[in-house]
């Protein structure tokens, strides 16, 4: 299959850990600007899956290319990192004791350490990556707010945020709507929605409210493999996407 137009392909990778298959000769692609959800029961092999493309794991076997052209099995996380991937955890971790605006000043993109990044003055470039960024997050009224004060949704949102500080090409968010309000939830698919305008998404979700409210294309991984893909549609009505995890 062509890599070019790509901005992730993955073809026959697999990994072992001690002998166990935990990613087992998975192929998946990801078109330029696309966002795709990723489903599957857990240990499908989800979160070795971006283990694997952000560096944090090395395949034992296959091909991993990110752009079409950049061979990810011969970079390191921090290469990987600064080359565009950026990879949003479950869990927040936002500095609770700065303000909404401050986090996502720390997290701009360019070499800073803590200290010239809070007192310098924002340069107006700066300033308007910021309120752009604040807009998406929809946190403009909470600027100065400080991030222990966010609830948990606020915080999910930071956090990405954050990320987009960073100016990544490919966004990797793994579990973004766990614990979210039914409107949090709701506000969270239109905000990545709005982020898969200018960027390629790969969202991790067990939430199927949500990775409906999302309309992409949907991978439900099992056992280290795609078991099905297409529309949620396609995927939901197929027998073995049911018995494995739909139907639980
Ligand atoms: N470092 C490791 N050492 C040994 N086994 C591992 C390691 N990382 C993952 N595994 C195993 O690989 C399999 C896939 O795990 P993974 O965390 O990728 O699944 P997942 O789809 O993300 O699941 P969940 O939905 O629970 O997050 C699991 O059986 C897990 O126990």
């Amino acid at each position: 299959m062509s890599k070019s137009g790509t901005i992730l392909y993955l073809d026959g990778v697999s990994v072992s850990f001690d002998g166990f298959r935990a990613i087992n000769n998975l192929s998946l692609v990801l078109d330029r600007g696309e966002m795709r959800a990723i489903i599957g029961p857990n240990g499908a092999g989800k979160t070795t899956m971006m283990d694997i493309v952000t560096g944090k794991t090395k395949p034992d076997s296959g091909e991993v290319y990110f752009n079409g052209e950049i061979d990810l099995t011969r970079h390191d996380e921090a290469d990987i990192a600064m080359m565009g991937i950026g990879r949003k955890f479950q869990k927040p971790t936002v500095f609770e004791s700065h303000t909404v605006e401050d986090n996502l000043m720390l997290s701009l993109k360019g070499p800073r350490s803590i200290f010239p990044a809070l007192f310098h003055r924002k340069t107006a470039d700066e300033a308007r990556r910021i309120d752009d960024i604040l807009g998406i997050i929809r946190l403009g009224d909470k600027r100065h707010m400080l991030g222990a004060n966010l609830s948990h949704g606020q915080k999910q949102w930071l956090e990405i945020g954050m990320l987009l500080a960073q100016d990544p090409k490919l966004l990797l968010v793994d579990e973004p709507v766990a614990g979210m309000t039914d409107a949090e939830t709701e506000e969270t698919a239109r905000l990545l929605k709005d982020i898969a305008k200018t960027h390629s998404v790969v969202v991790v979700e067990h939430d199927m409210h949500f990775v409906r409210e999302l309309g992409v294309k949907v991978t439900c991984l099992h056992e280290g493999s795609v078991l099905s893909e297409g529309t949620l549609d396609f995927v939901s009505a197929d027998d073995r996407v049911v018995e494995v995890y739909l139907g639980r």
